[in-house]
């Protein structure tokens, strides 16, 4: 690697996804290669039945690609052990997900810590770390009431208070504001952008909602199981449209990556 390149988060190269075999194999992903930097804000854009989930659950390494690479810091995570991909996702990924996935019968507080409880660590450093996360999302006063309890907008908090936990470098959403009224929309999409402009948390956001996506730096667009559009640029206070929109020099395309790349990627050392 040269000098001073800076080595993105996550980077892909020719990530092909079949579901099924045979006469009924679908291929979900038909071949994407692209990176994401540490810090950026990335719309993944799309119709219905696109691609998104399924390339989201890659880059996240909840799934594994029929073919291609998905690579962590510059390193390829095909071909580590379940035991260590789980640790790698659970130290680095935050999830945030439009069903909120709480358990209504726990606490906000037990709902929140859940993923400390996973990593091992002790109950009262848990407390400590989940009230503190809590506190910063303003919801300590629900530490200790049952998530069933919540509204729509504070199970949506709780939920990124649980992603937070393991201070993750990047956090996916997935319609993180696709059941939620506009005004709570807004406070949760305040958030996110909060944490990612004071942060530097990586924010990897799956859409439909356009005006979601115009808030992030660059969105991607998925059509029938490629990116066929990249545009750059955030929307102004206004609402207006992207600045600086359009195709990116560099665009992702659905088939070759540069060799360089690829040289890189199948390179570089395997083992963490
Ligand atoms: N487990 C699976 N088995 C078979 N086909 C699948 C599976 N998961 C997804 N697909 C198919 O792959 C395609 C892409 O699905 P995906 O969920 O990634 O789309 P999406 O863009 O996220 O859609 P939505 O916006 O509706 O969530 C769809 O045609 C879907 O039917």
């Amino acid at each position: 690697m040269m000098v001073g390149m800076s080595v993105p988060v996550l980077e892909t190269e020719n990530l092909v996804k079949v579901y099924g075999q045979g006469s009924t194999a679908f291929e979900a992903l038909k071949g994407l290669t692209f990176e994401i930097q540490y810090g950026e804000s990335v719309a993944v854009v799309g119709k219905s039945g696109s691609g998104k989930s399924t390339l989201m659950h890659l880059l996240a390494l909840l799934d594994e690609p029929t073919h291609g690479v998905v690579a962590m810091d510059g390193r390829p995570v095909s071909g580590l052990d379940a035991k260590k991909i789980s640790k790698l996702r659970n130290e680095t990924f935050g999830f945030v997900f439009q069903q909120f996935f709480l358990n209504p019968n726990q606490t906000v507080l037990e709902n929140v810590t859940l993923p400390l409880k996973i990593a091992g660590i002790g109950r009262s450093e848990r407390q400590r770390r989940g009230l503190a996360v809590l506190e910063q999302l303003e919801m300590a006063d629900k530490a200790t009431k049952k998530a069933t309890t919540l509204s729509g907008g504070q199970k949506q908090r709780a939920c990124i208070a649980r992603a937070l936990i393991n201070e993750p470098s990047v956090l996916f959403a997935d319609e993180p504001t696709g059941n939620l009224d506009t005004a709570t929309s807004d406070v949760v999409e305040d958030i996110l952008f909060g944490l990612h402009r004071n942060q530097g948390i990586t924010l990897v956001v799956v859409t439909h909602d356009e005006d979601l996506a115009a808030k992030c730096e660059r969105r991607l667009f998925m059509q029938d199981g490629l990116i066929v559009r990249e545009e750059r640029g955030v929307a102004g206070p206004s609402g207006g449209g992207p600045s600086g929109s359009g195709p990116s020099g560099s665009g992702p395309s659905g088939g070759g990556a540069p060799a360089a790349t690829r040289r890189r990627l199948f390179g570089r050392r395997n083992a963490r």
